[in-house]
């Protein structure tokens, strides 16, 4: 085609998708899909040499939206520079290096310093520009076109961490940062909203450009800021400078800021900062590299769209859109029925996507995803998990319906709807269920079978009968040997594996019966609370609920659970076939008369003769308590080999050390005996 036919195309679809996005907040298409179209937009444009007049890649934001009132920022503001990989970064800080040798080489009475870079993370919400005159909040405005802007004043009132007034009253200052939700707060509101949100950036830049400011206000978002775009009478040096100003004015500004001379370093901090990613409480799609010294800044200057000091280093999507092409219904070991969504494959993150979660009949309603068979849908993906789907991308109801089952779809027993999950009760004969149990029965973390499968509790099933866990301790040789692709070596090993995990301690015992809510931890408070099986097993609610974490549905659960004959039965049946479900040994005596009984201990550094566990777990023996970090309260550190910044304080504090490994071992058993 044409190159200029397409890119007037392009050009008129992304600016409908700036409008859906910056205007309206309801962007039809994820970021990603939006960054591969304004990619190949400027490719296009360099390939011509044309730009069109309307091209988005020559202007920052979008429209403004009627009802606020216009605020025409004090200094612009910029969108930034993008790199997409780590060539993209090494291209743009090649033209960095070479501007300031060209500045260098016209002004050789006074150079600018050697480049050194700050790295900040890239919040993913609404831009925020606030206006304070003589130390008062006087304006809010979003980036609009980023010349003007929406005055958003009483929204970002709404926002408690925002400094209504500040120490610094030398005329007018603009600040800018980022309006945010945070994503536990997005989580909370979710639980009970009507309509729930799709995500955080859309959740944040919806609630501040809302006139409505009780809406904003329930939203509870928070905010970061990064900048000062416009001063009357204050310049800053450098980065950091401008942000202890920041700080020291009561902004908000984000800890995980780091500062490097050498361009390789930051690399290296970029790869951290996707590795943090996933725990932070708050959206960030990249980082961003600012130069450090503000002449170098201010001899770099700005192209029409972004300066040249900055560049954002953008991470993989982890959102994007596909069509949900149908669901299927899965049943668990609980009984529980849960959805699954086949999608249109898609790329995300790295890999290829076809499965989505739905969770469950309740998450379908809320999300209005019950006639969205057939259309696109917004999918997120977030560590490891199986994406889930977030919500369609139009209001129409106009998709094939999702049909509900009335029956078990592998039993056929009519289904129970129980809260927002549908049930299927025929916990004896419905397969998946048995074959589920029998599986986690077997998992690692609970009797530990080795090579267990649930292939392997298929096989048993539907060749041998078996039915229930308890049965495992009473298979032969003979059975298994006949079956299919079993040979003598896999079925004596098999038997093995059984026969070891008669010795499995309680906790790994009860944890493995699979009582419902009744996760790893509450299993190993039950074993090492009551020490006994028959104990747990005859436990009332009243004193389960006075366990430490154990609350009203877990205890119900346990008690219900043991109230079941067929359970019991089961349970009994294995202890007479040899399972001992072993008590925990009991927990030695802390000294309390030892060189370290009572003390405050912190290790540091590298241990040879032991980790850094094992001298915990002896010093605790000892009666130590043993912490992480040093402070006034600490009275001894042990300092292993290259102990950094703790030896340091220590010694500065004057607290005593040991940096002798051999004399601290010494110490360690002499006491212990
Ligand atoms: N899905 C869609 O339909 C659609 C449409 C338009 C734009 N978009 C998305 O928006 C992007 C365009 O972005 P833009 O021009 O609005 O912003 P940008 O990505 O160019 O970045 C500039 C913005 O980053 C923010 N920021 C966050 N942390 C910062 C920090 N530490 N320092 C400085 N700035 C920081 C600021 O708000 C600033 O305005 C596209 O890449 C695309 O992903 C999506
Ligand atoms: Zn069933």
């Amino acid at each position: 085609m044409d190159p200029k036919l397409t890119m007037e195309q392009l050009v008129a679809e992304l600016n409908k998708h700036n409008y859906q996005y910056y205007t309206l907040d309801a962007p039809v298409i994820s970021d990603k899909e939006y960054d591969a179209l304004y990619d190949q937009l400027v490719a296009l444009e360099k390939e011509t040499g044309m730009t069109l007049p309307d091209s988005p890649t020559q202007r920052v934001g979008g429209e403004l939206l009627k009802g606020f009132v216009q605020h025409r920022h004090l200094a612009p503001l910029w969108s930034l520079d993008k790199a997409q990989n780590i060539e993209q970064l090494g291209s743009w800080n090649a033209r960095a290096v070479r501007l300031v040798q060209d500045y260098n080489k016209k002004n050789p009475d006074n150079p600018l310093p050697e480049l050194s870079y700050a790295v900040e993370l890239k919040f993913d919400g609404l831009t925020l520009n606030l206006t304070y005159t003589n130390g008062r909040l006087v304006q809010a405005a979003t980036r609009g076109n980023g010349v003007v802007g929406e005055g958003i004043l009483p929204q970002i009132k709404t926002i408690k961490s925002v400094p209504l007034s500040i120490p610094y009253k030398d005329g007018t200052i603009e600040v800018q940062g980022e309006g945010i939700m945070n994503l536990s707060v997005l989580e909370e509101y979710n639980k009970t909203a009507a309509e729930p949100l799709k995500n955080a950036r859309n959740g944040a830049a919806g609630a501040l450009r809302n006139l409505n400011p009780k809406v904003t206000a329930e939203r509870r978002l928070n905010a970061y800021f990064y900048n000062v775009g416009y001063s009357d009478n204050i310049r800053f040096d450098s980065h950091k400078e401008m942000m202890d100003f920041l700080r020291e004015n009561h902004f908000k500004v984000n800890p995980y800021i780091t500062y490097f001379d050498n361009f390789d370093d930051v690399m290296e901090q970029l790869a951290e900062i996707q590795e943090r990613r996933s725990s932070l409480d708050y959206l960030i799609d990249g980082a961003v590299i600012k130069i450090v010294d503000m002449r170098t800044r201010e001899a770099l200057g700005y192209t029409d769209k972004f300066p040249r000091w900055a560049v954002a280093y953008k991470f993989e999507a982890e959102e994007t859109t596909t069509v949900l092409e149908s669901v299927s219904w899965n049943v668990g070991r609980t009984g529980k029925v849960t959805p699954l969504a086949r999608v249109e494959a898609v790329e995300l993150a790295g890999v290829t996507v076809q499965n989505c979660t739905l969770n469950n009949v309740g998450d379908i309603e809320r999300k209005n995803l019950k006639y969205a068979l057939g259309t696109r849908v917004f999918i997120r993906r977030s560590n490891d998990v199986i994406p889930e789907i977030l919500g369609k991308v139009t209001e129409e109801n106009d998709g094939g319906e999702i049909i509900y089952p009335e029956h078990c779809p592998a039993c056929g027993f009519p289904l129970e709807m129980r809260g927002a999950h549908l049930f299927c009760n025929n916990k004896l004969n419905c397969r998946p269920q048995i074959i589920g149990r029998i599986t986690h029965f077997a998992s690692r973390d609970a009797m530990d079978i080795e090579t267990f499968s649930d292939k392997t509790a298929g096989q048993l099933y539907d060749e041998l009968n078996v039915h229930e866990a308890a049965e495992l301790y009473e298979l032969t040789f003979e059975q298994l040997v006949k079956l299919d692709r079993f040979g003598e070596k896999k079925a004596m090993n098999l038997l093995e594996a059984i026969e070891k995990s008669k010795g499995r301690d309680l906790a790994s015992f009860l944890y493995a019966l699979g009582i419902p809510n009744t996760g790893k931890s509450t299993a190993k408070m039950l074993a090492d609370h009551y020490r006994d099986l028959h104990a747990v097993m005859k436990a009332d609610i009243e004193e389960l609920i006075a366990l430490p974490d154990v609350g009203g549905i877990v205890a119900e659960s346990i008690v219900n659970f043991f109230a079941d004959p067929f359970v019991v039965a089961g349970i009994e049946k294995m202890l007479s076939l040899g399972v001992q479900a072993k008590a925990p040994e009991a927990p030695q005596a802390v000294k309390t008369d030892s060189f370290f009984s009572g003390k405050t201990v912190v290790l540091t550094g590298t241990l040879h003769q032991m980790t850094r566990d094992e001298a915990s777990a002896q010093l605790e023996a000892l009666g130590a308590k043993v912490t992480g970090s040093v402070s006034a309260k600490t009275d001894l550190l042990i300092a292993g080999e290259k102990a950094g910044s703790k030896l340091a304080k220590a010694k500065q504090l004057g607290i005593q050390v040991i940096e002798d490994e051999d004399e601290f071992i010494r110490l360690l058993n002499e006491e212990a005996n």
